[in-house]
């Protein structure tokens, strides 16, 4: 038998995609599996802001329908780029053991956050982390940078670039080997990541159970109910990645423990709350309730697209 796995081919994408076609080959002896790369919407505007270009499955649509039609049987992405509510064309297959969710701050200077001048420049595109550093230190800039993970450290290097600092997700720097790269890991506390940041997701088509059966052994129960939960407190919230929202589970003692953030864009106020539970969706709902409960709607007004 063989497989296709639809992938972007961005340097983090390949290495995702190389990383579960070499467990399945490891899980399946003599099953053999191929990459089938391909260019999404996202991969082409690199330009534009994120919030700009918009619309759901950006980095996504282009592998469902590479699924759809059969050229592919698996796609991998990065969890915490998938919509929340999932086509239901589709399924989640297989969710492998996560990597770590933290966050990188990667400075010119090697400064740590806490070590930034007053005022110096940290780029990013992600309404979260913007949020969050400017509730950590009210006096940076914060200014857009988007590009793949190489660019984005090239461009944070530059002596003549805009950039003091960026942050990232040090999941994306690992599988790159770019860790020698890393100032500052930042503490939840300070930078809580996206819900499933550090997971991937082995999307397969729904119903076809002999792919569904090979991609059993790849799935990891801790890491699955963990962005289960964090993945169901953003989707009670409205969804969307442009939302400044971070989610943070880890299972003790077979009970998940949930964290989540809500800021206001300027990092003026921000939500945080922790729930225990069982039930992964209803950990998520609940916590979310919770927020809400606090306010956490009005912090998001106008932030929902
Ligand atoms: N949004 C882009 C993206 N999607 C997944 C990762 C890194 C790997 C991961 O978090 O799973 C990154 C780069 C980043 O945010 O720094």
């Amino acid at each position: 038998m063989k497989l296709v796995i639809g992938t972007r081919g961005s340097r983090l994408a390949l290495w995702q995609s190389e990383h579960v076609a070499r467990r399945l080959r490891e899980l399946h002896p003599g099953l053999e599996v191929e990459l089938l790369t391909l260019s999404t919407r996202g991969d082409r505007e690199l330009e534009k802001a994120l919030p700009e270009i918009g619309g759901k499955g950006l980095f996504t649509a282009e592998l469902e329908a590479a699924l759809e039609r059969g050229e592919a049987d698996l796609a991998v992405h990065s969890l915490k780029d998938l919509p929340t509510e999932f086509d239901p064309r589709f399924t989640l297959g297989a969710v492998p053991e996560r990597a770590s969710p933290l966050e990188a701050l990667i400075s010119r200077s090697g400064a740590r956050l806490s070590e930034l001048p007053p005022n110096a420049t940290v780029g990013t595109s992600s309404p979260r982390r913007a949020a969050q550093l400017r509730a950590a230190r009210p006096d940076l800039r914060v200014e857009s940078l988007r590009g793949n993970v190489p660019t984005r450290i090239q461009k944070a290097l530059d002596p003549h670039g805009p950039y003091d600092a960026i942050l990232l997700a040090l999941a994306g720097l690992e599988r790159l080997g770019l860790q020698q790269q890393v100032t500052e890991i930042l503490p939840p506390e300070v930078v809580l990541p996206a819900p499933a940041q550090g997971a991937l997701a082995v999307q397969a088509r729904a119903g076809d159970e002999a792919v569904l059966e090979l991609l059993r052994p790849l799935d990891h129960r801790p890491t699955r109910r963990a962005v289960e939960a964090e993945r169901a407190f953003l989707r009670t919230l409205g969804s969307g990645c442009s939302l400044p929202v971070g989610a943070l589970a880890v299972e003790e003692n077979g009970l998940l423990r949930l964290t989540g953030r809500v800021l206001r864009p300027d990092g003026s106020q921000a939500i945080t709350h922790t729930l225990q539970g069982d039930d992964p969706e209803r950990l998520g709902a609940a916590l979310a309730e919770a927020v809400l409960a606090q306010g956490a709607a009005e912090l998001l007004e106008g932030t929902w697209v």
